[in-house]
């Protein structure tokens, strides 16, 4: 590894963020929170059933089964019950199998399951039953830990039971791990969500969650994820859709002001600040509609609003660290182009690409919602992107986003990668559609003994070109070589084979065919092809439902064809493809994770 630096939280900093050591201290902003949902549960009343009224629901029929008339809801309620029990059954055993996942696992046999890669659909065939028998590496080095495969506060393992109030009336489930003791309430399914157990909950985990994170960076991210769930649960229902509503109307407005180039028009100095009168004239717009659409971004805390002074006799609009990542050239604003296009837009397709192809997951790489979007649905996504340089250059702006929630180095141990770097290795480090760059640089930086020379990335023609002529300094040396990796294998060598946000771009059977690729260059026994992405439980079976970022993600991979995977879908595409896993290491604050795959046989105890 890296030689490891103390940070503020006083242990390894596994973040390479701007400024690990922020002012802002996650655990004191805890604490308020803390106090602040205190107060309320204090306020609540003593029944232990939260202040919140249930919402009262027009009476409308509601349990149809195949035109056989309404369920007893009571029925219902049993019969719910028990499936609740032998899922909860199941997801014991989901638990316990995942909470022997540690820093590095060896996989000790080959997955139950196989793939071949012209199977035209995916994980609706995986059995639950596959699955990889894991045991700690003794190799590792790493502490090993429990950490569930999720480590932002939904998906956490802690209480494999799941929040008390989410335990349907008649079930007999018991909620033994409540830091409180306290048994689960029967309540109906129209309560969920609205106890006090789950609020009190939350916080406990949240406070946890802190105190175990590593670093400034990861305890924010704990802290805000936790913060908004909170809010989730104290929140009246109807809010919450209300709430859809205004989100919908932010992403609306911030487009009109991408579109318009009016956050390019506030000057970015901290005390400066632009007039509406004057923004509405350069952007040739009515006041009173930048005044409109300025409030959706001001009451949202994307711009700040600056009523009439003593000194500024004119209201006025200013920036926020928000605002500022909207400027042009910021990759999130790049980003967010991107994922208007696959959620926003897409979603206005979804509805009729599904009743034209099926209620089925696309398979692509043709044929999929963005593709038909576009009006070209023989075309994949990147042939389409291909095709329209100004979208390629924001696709490939857009993967530079730096963000905590998708880290790139500071998981994956680079012992033997800085070895072999060391011992004067030719080829060491192989980016399988490292687009620009950016992700080497990462890597280049953060371990200086690994040399830009003893690097290759490996990308499309078209974007190779592109990042031959930005002839950036910190990639002077790197090779650049021009490949299609659905057809071609890389070149041969390497020690590492690295394919961050590869897979997911992809279908099961497209994924086997890039991994099969990958494995044709693997030369050396000793080389190890890393993936470098989400890591999923089985969020069917798992005891809490997945972390808001982490749904997201793989919902709008939905709209190119792709899909976030869980370790038994990685296990089974690279069995498929001739690998086996060899370890997983994981973020300490995300689900992000880096699984390293080598050649089926040379692996401890993977069979041939
Ligand atoms: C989602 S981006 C990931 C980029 C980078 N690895 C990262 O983590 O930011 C996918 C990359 O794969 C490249 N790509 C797409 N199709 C390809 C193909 N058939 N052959 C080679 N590269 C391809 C894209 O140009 C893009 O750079």
């Amino acid at each position: 590894m890296a030689a490891p630096f103390t940070n503020c939280f006083g242990s390894q900093d596994r973040s390479i963020g701007p400024d690990p050591c922020s002012n802002l201290d996650a655990v004191d902003t805890l604490k308020k929170i803390q106090g602040i949902i205190n107060s309320y549960l204090a306020s609540a009343s003593a029944d232990g059933r939260s202040a919140i009224p249930t919402p009262q629901l027009s009476p409308v029929p509601k349990f149809r089964e195949d035109g056989k008339g309404k369920l007893n809801p009571e029925d219902l309620a049993g019969g719910l019950a028990e499936a609740v029990r032998e899922d909860a059954d199941r997801t014991g055993r989901w638990a316990a199998r995942d909470s022997i996942t540690s820093e590095k696992m060896v996989v000790a046999s080959s997955p139950q399951l196989s793939i071949n890669a012209t199977q035209t659909t995916d994980s609706r065939h995986h059995s639950p039953q596959a699955h990889l028998a894991m045991s700690t590496n003794r190799n590792s080095g790493a502490e090993a830990s429990d950490k569930g495969t999720d480590t932002e506060l939904t998906g956490s393992k802690m209480e494999p039971d799941g929040p008390a109030d989410q335990v349907p009336k008649g079930s007999s489930s018991s909620n033994p791990g409540s830091a409180h003791g306290s048994e689960a309430k029967p309540t109906s399914p129209l309560n969920t969500g609205l106890g006090l157990d789950r609020i009190r909950r939350l916080v406990d985990e949240v406070s946890l969650k802190i105190s175990q994170a590593t670093s400034e960076d990861a305890a924010r991210v704990v802290a805000a994820t936790g913060a908004a769930e909170i809010a989730d649960a104290v929140r009246p229902p109807g809010d919450t859709i209300l709430g859809w509503f205004a989100n919908m109307s932010v992403i609306s407005a911030v487009r009109l002001f991408l579109c318009w180039g009016a956050f390019d028009l506030i000057p970015a100095g901290s005390e400066a600040s632009i007039t509406y009168a004057d923004l509405a004239r350069r952007i040739n717009a009515d006041e009173g509609l930048v005044v409109r659409v300025a409030s959706m971004l001001t009451s949202s805390h994307v711009l700040v609003h600056h009523p009439p002074s003593e000194t500024q006799p004119v209201p006025s609009l200013s920036h926020t660290p928000v605002s500022l990542m909207l400027l042009s050239g910021q990759p999130m604003s790049a980003m967010f182009s991107v994922m208007y296009k696959h959620i926003n837009a897409v979603s206005t397709i979804l509805p009729s690409y599904f009743d034209t192809y099926g209620r089925t997951e696309p398979v692509g790489p043709a044929h999929i919602p963005t593709s038909y979007l576009a009006g070209h649905p023989e075309e994949d996504y990147f042939s389409l992107l291909k095709k329209d340089e100004a979208a390629m250059k924001n696709f490939n702006l857009a993967m530079r986003i730096t963000s905590r929630r998708v880290p790139v180095t500071g998981m994956y141990d680079m012992s033997n990668v800085l070895r072999a770097a060391s011992e004067g290795r030719e080829t060491v480090w192989v980016d399988v559609g490292g687009g620009d760059g950016h992700t080497v640089k990462e890597f280049l930086r953060a371990y200086p003994g690994l040399k830009a020379e003893q690097c290759v990335v490996q990308d499309l023609e078209e974007v190779v070109a592109a990042a031959q002529q930005q002839d950036e300094e910190e990639l002077r040396g790197v090779r650049w070589v021009a490949l299609d990796f659905l057809k071609e294998a890389p070149v041969q060598g390497a020690l590492v084979y690295y394919l961050r946000h590869i897979l997911r771009d992809y279908s099961d059977p497209v994924a086997v065919r890039i991994l099969a690729n990958v494995a044709r260059a693997l030369t050396d026994p000793a080389a190890r092809v890393l993936v470098s992405e989400q890591l999923n439980p089985d969020w069917a079976r798992a005891p809490r439902p997945p972390p808001l970022y982490a749904a997201f993600k793989d919902f709008s991979m939905l709209s190119i064809g792709g899909k976030e995977r869980s370790l038994p879908q990685f296990a089974a595409v690279a069995d498929a493809a001739g690998l086996a896993v060899s370890a997983v290491f994981r973020d300490d604050a995300t689900p992000h994770a880096v699984v390293e795959l080598a050649l089926k046989g040379v692996v401890e105890g993977a069979e041939c």
